[in-house]
């Protein structure tokens, strides 16, 4: 898990470290790592550097001087607000760097190997200054690589907007902790590969993280020798109906392919032969379950009657799509709501852009009003749980996911987890993980069942980084297979 952290705090840990080491200077720090980076990004040719007024400009300069190489590349600077850091002119200046103007930044553009970003770091506001406007265009144009640092201008830290005038970056050193515009889309589209340089700050934990493949590896509820299907966890789904029979069949195929022990489909008897054609494994009918996922494809019609029975079990729930319009005031304990921002801003009794604005602390809200794990589903997936106080992001997958049944999949998926025993953010965290990774390892217009179908690929990868034995399959002594 990586935390995630806000500007307060990692100007905090600056101040701490200066008053604890008066002699070390971070900017040099800072600018060493950038400039390590750009000679590894380009080993020859002309490199630009672009700072702004304050010490992400900085960085900037001190990058160029190091960049400068007793005069074996050529590195040149363009100061665009005027003025720039006093310290970094000089030392950038001591070194022969040419400081040039708009004119000849737009002449000498179409021969720059590189281009690095120093107007704004985690100082910055949303939008770049006016007059780099036609700069980013060019650097676009004429794809030149581009290394921001810290933070790509035109983005703020803490925000995931992007804006419509940013400097987009190839690659983006940040330094200590990556800040939510590095993993919160659509910002972070214009960041392109995230690096996070270690400067020596110590920072507190945080209470907005996100998934690493080796937590999904790590929390993954593999089977061992002492499992069957019941210990693995039944998954009751009822979910579909004769408007969306899809929505019956997709979030059992999620569920399925994510390791269900057994799966017991009490929907209507019509899509019961429409999820056997397809996968036989499935039970019909009611009895014993660990979990329940619901309200995939429900429509309005007997949705609340659907929904009575099931509530009633005490089990954890899934509750996903239409059965979010039936939520009781307290909730089975451990369960799970999955809405996208239209079913969030429904259940907040809010418009749907004021959910886009603010995901996180919407999210949160649910959370906590209905006192169970949120599952905010999107580009960008948020799981705000209200017992640890705390949002993780999801690992990121590419954005072919967004298609119809792609929620109901993922809906069958954190049943599964669910069914298994895990609690239900980390079973959120896992599922809305592991279905991205799936879409990554089939980029492409596949349909969210092809998609599911890749999730036991992604499964045994993650056991190898586990180093789970669930692999071996093939457990005889290695002395009798010999012979
Ligand atoms: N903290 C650390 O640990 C370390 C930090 N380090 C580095 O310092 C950086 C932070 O530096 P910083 O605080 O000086 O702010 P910075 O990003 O340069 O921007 C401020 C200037 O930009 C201006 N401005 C802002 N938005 C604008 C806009 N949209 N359009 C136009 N102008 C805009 C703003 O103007 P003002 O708000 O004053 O009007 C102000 O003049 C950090 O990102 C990292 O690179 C490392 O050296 C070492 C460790
Ligand atoms: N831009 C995107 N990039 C990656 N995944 C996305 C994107 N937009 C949506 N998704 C995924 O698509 C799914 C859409 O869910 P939902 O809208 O409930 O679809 P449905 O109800 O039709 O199944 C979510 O699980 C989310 O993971
Ligand atoms: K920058």
């Amino acid at each position: 898990m990586i935390g995630i952290q806000p500007v307060d705090k990692i100007r905090a840990a600056e101040r701490e470290f200066a008053e604890a080491n008066p002699d070390v200077n971070l900017m040099l720090r800072a600018a060493d790592q950038v400039a390590e980076l750009a000679e590894r990004m380009v080993p020859s040719g002309t490199i630009l550097v672009v700072v702004g007024p304050g010490n992400n400009g900085g960085d900037g300069l001190f990058a160029a001087r190091k960049l400068v190489r007793d005069g074996r590349r050529q590195v040149m600077v363009w100061p665009v607000a005027g003025t720039a850091h006093p310290q970094g002119v000089v030392a950038a200046r001591q070194v022969g760097i040419r400081f040039l103007n708009d004119l000849e930044v737009g002449r000498l553009l179409p021969d720059i190997a590189l281009v690095i970003d120093g107007i704004t770091g985690i100082g910055g506001r949303t939008g770049l200054p006016e007059n780099v406007h036609w700069f980013a265009e060019m650097c676009d144009v004429l794809k030149i690589p581009v290394l921001a640092i810290d933070i790509p201008s035109g983005l703020a830290a803490e925000d995931h907007h992007r804006p419509a005038h940013v400097l987009a970056a190839t690659r983006t050193i940040t330094f200590a902790a990556p800040k939510l515009c590095h993993l919160a889309q659509p910002a972070a589209s214009a960041c392109g590969d995230v690096e996070v340089a270690d400067i020596g700050l110590e920072l507190p934990k945080s209470n907005l993280r996100q998934m690493q493949r080796m937590d999904v590896a790590r929390w993954w509820p593999w089977p061992t020798p002492y499992t069957d299907k019941y210990s693995r966890g039944v998954l009751g789904i009822d979910t579909g109906s004769d408007r969306y029979p899809g929505a019956a069949v997709l979030p059992v195929t999620g569920a399925v392919y994510s390791g269900a022990g057994m799966i017991r489909f009490t929907g209507p008897d019509r899509l019961a032969d429409l999820i056997l054609h397809k996968l036989p494994s499935v039970t019909v009918g009611s009895g014993r379950v660990e979990a329940w996922l619901v309200g995939c494809g429900w429509s309005e019609e007997g949705a609340e009657q659907r929904f009575g029975p099931i509530l009633e079990s005490g089990v954890p729930l899934v509750i996903d799509a239409d059965a979010l319009r039936y939520l009781p005031k307290r909730l089975p304990e451990g369960s799970l709501l999955t809405p996208h921002a239209g079913e969030l801003a429904e259940l907040l009794g809010i418009s749907r852009p004021e959910v886009e604005d603010d995901p996180v602390g919407k999210a949160y809200e649910a959370a906590e009003r209905w006192e169970t794990t949120v599952l905010l589903k999107g580009a960008t997936q948020y799981i705000a749980n209200p017992f640890e106080k705390r949002v993780t992001l999801a690992i990121a997958g590419p954005s072919w996911t967004a298609q119809a049944g792609s929620g109901d999949v993922l809906a069958g998926i954190c049943g599964t987890l669910l069914a298994a025993g895990l609690p239900a953010p980390k079973a959120a965290a896992l599922a809305a993980s592991v279905q991205a990774m799936a879409a990554a390892r089939k980029p492409g217009p596949f349909p969210p069942d092809v998609v599911a179908q890749a999730i036991p690929e992604v499964l045994v990868h993650l056991a190898e980084l586990a180093d789970q034995p669930v692999l071996a399959g093939d457990l005889t002594p290695r002395s009798i297979a010999a012979q």
